[in-house]
């Protein structure tokens, strides 16, 4: 049996001016229907470039990706992706912006009326309905990202795919949308692959945690099944031996032999 989302004995190549650059080597990572698994590792391990496997943005140099046992070649809307950026369009409302998205998937199955509906519902997830008419440059960073957020869900995906969603935020809005994210998973039983840097988000969000050491040629170091119970408090959490526990060995992971670098502790 193979798992819903897999990643087998990936290894990616990029072709630069000094040569070939092996920036993961047989990487291999199996996600199931539902699950919330985070990529951790140190800044330019190679995070992104597994993700954008996934995504179908970046071909791998041997090995690859499967989804439902189907073979992943190419960027689809079943895996929808949000970036830090969440690269809204400035002249289209909120309300718009989602809905550009949803007539690319949806156009010539549903009627306009079935597209409003969910562009609607999409944005009602996230909290952003009163903010529905207003253009990017109107309203917050954080509100941003729950539109990006929005515009992915509201294709559906079969995956959400993530890469450090909620890096450009200040802590509060971050915490703020982590909480949102957790809400939403829960009712939609969404798969969700994140990239972070942050530790605290990988435990509270994620059931498991990858960790990648170090580039080039970098790998799975170490996947962490992270067993708090569901829904989680981020109050209650942090006097929690376990989330504790849990904390201390990515941390482990990080800072022992796998090099320094930008780790958020
Ligand atoms: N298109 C490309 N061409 C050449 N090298 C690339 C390309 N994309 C990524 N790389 C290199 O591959 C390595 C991994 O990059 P990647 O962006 O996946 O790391 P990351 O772990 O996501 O980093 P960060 O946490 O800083 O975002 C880096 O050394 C990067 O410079």
């Amino acid at each position: 049996m193979t798992a819903y989302l897999e990643v087998d004995h990936a290894t990616i190549e990029f072709k630069t001016r000094k040569g070939i650059y092996r920036a993961v080597q047989n990487v291999s990572i199996e996600v199931e229907q539902g699950e919330f698994v985070s990529i951790i590792g140190h800044s330019g391990c190679g995070k992104s470039t597994v993700l954008n496997l996934i995504a179908g943005l970046v071909p791998a140099s041997s090995g690859g990706a499967l989804l439902g046992g189907r073979e992943i070649s190419g960027p689809s809307p079943e895996r929808a992706v949000v970036f830090q950026n969440h690269s809204l369009l400035p002249w289209l409302t909120c309300f718009g912006n989602v809905y550009l998205a949803v007539e690319k998937v949806f156009s010539g199955h549903q009627s306009k009326t079935q597209m409003r509906e969910r562009t609607d519902e999409a944005l009602a997830l996230v909290g952003l309905t009163h903010a529905r008419d207003k253009r990017p440059n109107e309203i917050s960073g954080g509100m941003k990202q729950r539109v990006g957020i929005a515009r992915a869900l509201a294709m559906e995906p079969k995956v959400l795919l993530m890469d450090e969603p909620f890096g450009a935020l200040d802590a509060l809005t971050r915490a703020n949308l982590q909480d949102s994210l957790m809400e939403i998973q829960a009712r939609l039983k969404s798969t969700v692959v994140m990239v972070t840097h942050d530790v605290d988000e990988a435990v509270l969000l994620s059931d498991r945690i990858v960790m990648m050491t170090n580039g080039p040629a970098a790998t799975v170091g170490q996947i962490l099944s992270v067993d708090l119970p569901r829904p989680r408090n981020r109050l209650q959490l942090a006097e929690d031996t376990r989330y504790i526990h849990h904390r201390a060995e990515v941390l482990r992971f990080l800072h022992s032999g796998h090099g320094a670098g930008a780790i958020a502790a």
